[in-house]
């Protein structure tokens, strides 16, 4: 069996016999010692902008350009009418099942988690047992995993869609080989610009005029190819240290330095903006210090508890709120009213709140004090859609002139705070600052990540500061009156419309 080095340098032998060219700057490292498996890293100062390494678009693997699809190319038709991520699973699966040893890409795969059983370990939270998922509670990340919608997708393929296309190698694969392959391509592929994108776009507008409808859906109008791309995706990933990305061309993809690199500093891709939680759910790995892109979030539920517990709302009360929110969204033509009832709210690391957030709780607060105050429309069934309605209407013209009122801040630090009891007994002060190894120690580092965004989104002056303005904070009863004032008029004139006893 070929060691770890033996492998890496097979591998490089092979990227120069396919003509991928590397900076002399770089090496490909071990970095089994923080459990990073293999990265780059700079053995000389790098510049900002200089090539860190070009790959010729035939090294890459996707539908059009893999052993599936040359050996019959009556196959791309099939693939074509599936989605980005079933045909390339397919694609793949034939190459390390059918074509193994005699793969144009065996000396690549061999670097891979799913060839190099050793020293790697699938730990994304597919493979995570119900018990070590509980480590992860209260985060809502083990709601997101996914696990029906992929096993929904291996009951389609298999053996169905492979029978199809005529892949009798391909009809007893098992979900376990199938989830390897996906977690493989969830947490190394590319999203790789087709060549003729820019014209595939001219064509699309055009069909769109002279059609009046836009994408059929299908893989030829995404544009792109999801495909495996050897070398770059070597690269490692950090959300605050990132300094390189790759660049689609015509004929190559380049690999450039965005910033300069100090000798001796690894180079980072990035995977796009996730917090910890979903950086540990598609790739196995967390951030220690945390994700630059880090949030916490609260879930519909908690306000609901909330608004019922603490200041006495009805649940029925606040489940028709949520209907006239819905429909005012629904009915909204001109857009002045988004979908504000979401399942959970964002509350992010860099102490901005999603205004979602900021609506709900506005609303709902100027709901409590009216019940509380004895306002019977809200009880009497004819009267209660019309008034939230209202409600609602107001809150949002109070929140675009960036006002809110000092209720709403009470319950948004009571909601936030009581979100982040339920993460308290779980926070390990003492937390971790070396190499991550085990599951549990990783989901320790999410929650940790999301009780400290939750805790930002406890500091006022910078949650309610922000660039775009300040918000101002006023008198619940000054925004009640004005909307309790028209009722009461709309009440003189329309007897079956109760009075307020608000004045
Ligand atoms: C595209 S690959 C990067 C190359 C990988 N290190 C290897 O040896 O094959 C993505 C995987 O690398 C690992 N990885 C990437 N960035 C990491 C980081 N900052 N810390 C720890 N592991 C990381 C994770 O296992 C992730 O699923």
């Amino acid at each position: 069996m070929l060691s770890f080095d033996e492998i890496t340098n097979k591998f490089l032998k092979w990227l120069s016999e396919e003509n991928v060219s590397i900076s002399p700057k770089l090496a490909v490292k071990d970095l089994r010692k923080d459990n990073q498996g293999r990265g780059m890293v700079a053995i000389e100062d790098i510049e900002e902008d200089e090539e860190l390494f070009c790959i010729p678009r035939e090294t890459i693997i996707n539908i059009e350009n893999c052993s599936l699809t040359k050996e019959n190319p009556k196959a791309l038709d099939g693939l074509l009418n599936l989605n980005q991520w079933e045909s390339l699973i397919i694609s793949l699966l034939y190459e390390l099942k059918v074509k193994g040893e005699e793969s144009r890409w065996c000396d690549y795969f061999n670097t891979l988690p799913i060839k190099d059983t050793q020293n790697y370990q699938f730990n994304q939270l597919m493979f995570w047992s119900q018990e070590q998922l509980n480590e992860l509670s209260p985060s809502l990340i083990i709601d997101r995993i996914g696990k029906d919608e992929a096993e929904n997708m291996f009951n389609k393929l298999f053996p169905k869609v492979v029978k199809d296309l005529n892949i009798p190698e391909l009809f007893d694969v098992t979900i376990d080989e199938y989830h390897k392959v996906a977690s493989l391509i969830m947490s190394y592929s590319f999203d790789v610009e087709r060549p003729d994108s820019d014209q595939l776009e001219d064509e699309e507008e055009e069909e769109e005029e002279e059609e009046g409808n836009g994408a059929d859906g299908t893989i030829l109008n995404d544009g792109y190819y999801k495909s495996m791309v050897p070398l770059a995706d070597i690269l490692n990933a950090d959300t605050k240290l990132h300094n390189a990305s790759l660049i689609y061309t015509s004929g190559v993809l380049v690999m450039k330095s965005i910033k300069s690199i100090k000798k001796g500093e690894q180079i980072y891709n990035t995977y796009s903006d996730h917090p910890n939680s979903e950086i540990l759910r598609r790739y196995g790995y967390v951030e220690v210090n945390g994700s630059k892109f880090d949030f916490g979030e609260i879930p519909l539920n908690t306000i609901k508890e909330y608004f019922i517990n603490t200041v006495g709302l009805p649940p029925s009360l606040i489940d028709d709120t949520f209907e006239v929110l819905d429909k005012l969204a629904e009915d909204d033509e001109e857009e002045n009213f988004a979908k504000v009832v979401l399942d959970s709210y964002d509350c992010f690391n860099d102490y901005e709140i999603i205004l979602e957030l900021i609506f709900v709780i506005q609303i709902l607060s100027i709901i409590g004090l009216i019940y509380k105050t004895d306002f019977s429309d809200l009880e009497d069934h004819e009267n209660k859609y019309s008034l939230i309605s209202r409600i609602s209407k107001k809150c949002y013209q109070l929140i675009e002139s960036k006002k809110l009122t000092k209720y709403f801040l009470e319950n948004y630090e009571n909601i936030v705070k009581s979100r982040i009891q339920e993460y308290i007994y779980k926070i390990d002060h003492n937390s971790q600052t070396g190499t991550i190894t085990t599951r549990g120690e990783m989901a320790k580092i999410v929650l940790q990540s999301e009780y400290d965004s939750l805790n930002n989104c406890l500091d006022f002056d910078k949650v309610f500061n922000a660039e775009e303005g300040s918000y101002k904070f006023i008198d619940d009863g000054k925004l009640i009156r004005n909307i309790t004032k028209k009722r009461m008029m709309e009440a003189d004139a329309n007897p079956n419309i109760k009075k307020s006893k608000l004045k």
